[in-house]
């Protein structure tokens, strides 16, 4: 798998956690018509300070020209090729319900290069049923004659959670992204991403409170009235 690959090559996993942002950026810089860009407005718009940014590019080799910045296209493309988006990646959803469904019909991870070539329900009234475009079809018929599966996407309940991971690692997927909550416990050399909302709100909460309790007066959001108050 190209993260051990990554991990061997010496990309810290933090770096590799930032290439997407990178990425984002990019594509829509090129996208408008940009074709080099500043390490400093590169940064800004992928949201990193720009020592961040020149750090985690030379790890890739890459160190823009001094005056001239980074080439857009060819960044981007360095960017893709790191992390194994020049070829695309087959995933599973396993659990139809409201996110399964919402993630199967979200049109981007196929711009990505991740093609969704199979959902998976163990409900008889959801088996069998279309969702954009592809039928519901079972774990054990994946199991029996689904197609290869390089990533597996788990929105399933968390009680049925680390079942379902171990089957998908059973048919050889190395790459778990998990929504349902709690940690999944499988072998050495998968690698498993937890998606959790919830604690991105709450990290929010925790930032959204410091601005409340020590407000700066170089706040752009806050209001005049706001300003005011404070002197
Ligand atoms: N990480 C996040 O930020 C986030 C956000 C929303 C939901 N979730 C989690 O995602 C999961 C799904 O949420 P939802 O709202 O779509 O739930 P849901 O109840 O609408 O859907 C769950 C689906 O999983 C199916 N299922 C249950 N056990 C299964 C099994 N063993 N094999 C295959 N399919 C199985 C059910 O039949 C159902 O269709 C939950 O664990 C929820 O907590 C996480």
């Amino acid at each position: 798998m190209p993260e051990s690959a990554r991990r061997a090559g010496g990309v810290p996993d933090a770096t590799v956690g930032r290439l997407p942002l990178y990425l984002r950026a990019l594509t829509s810089l090129h996208d408008r018509g940009v074709t080099s860009i500043s390490s400093g407005e590169l940064a800004s718009l992928a949201g990193v300070r720009s020592t961040q940014l020149r750090k985690d590019l030379s790890h890739l080799g890459t160190y823009g020209v001094r005056g001239v910045g980074y080439e857009v296209e060819l960044l981007a493309a360095q960017i893709a090729q790191e992390l194994g988006l020049t070829q695309e990646w087959p995933v599973v959803i396993v659990g139809m319900g409201n996110l399964g469904r919402a993630l199967a019909s979200y049109g981007g991870f196929s711009d990505r290069g991740f093609r969704i070539v199979a959902l998976v329900d163990d409900d008889p009234d959801v088996v069998g049923t279309d969702v954009e475009g592809l039928i519901v079809t079972t774990l054990d018929e994946l199991e029996d004659s689904g197609p290869t599966v390089a990533i597996g996407v788990v929105a399933t309940p968390s009680p049925a959670a680390q079942q379902v991971a171990e089957r998908l690692v059973g048919m050889g997927v190395r790459s778990i992204l998990n929504f349902a909550p709690g940690y999944l416990s499988l072998p050495e050399g998968v690698d498993v991403r937890g998606v959790d909302l919830g604690t991105e709100l709450q990290i929010l909460a925790f930032h959204e409170q410091r601005r409340l309790l020590a407000p700066s007066t170089h706040d752009p959001l806050r209001g005049d009235a706001e300003k005011e108050a404070m002197g």
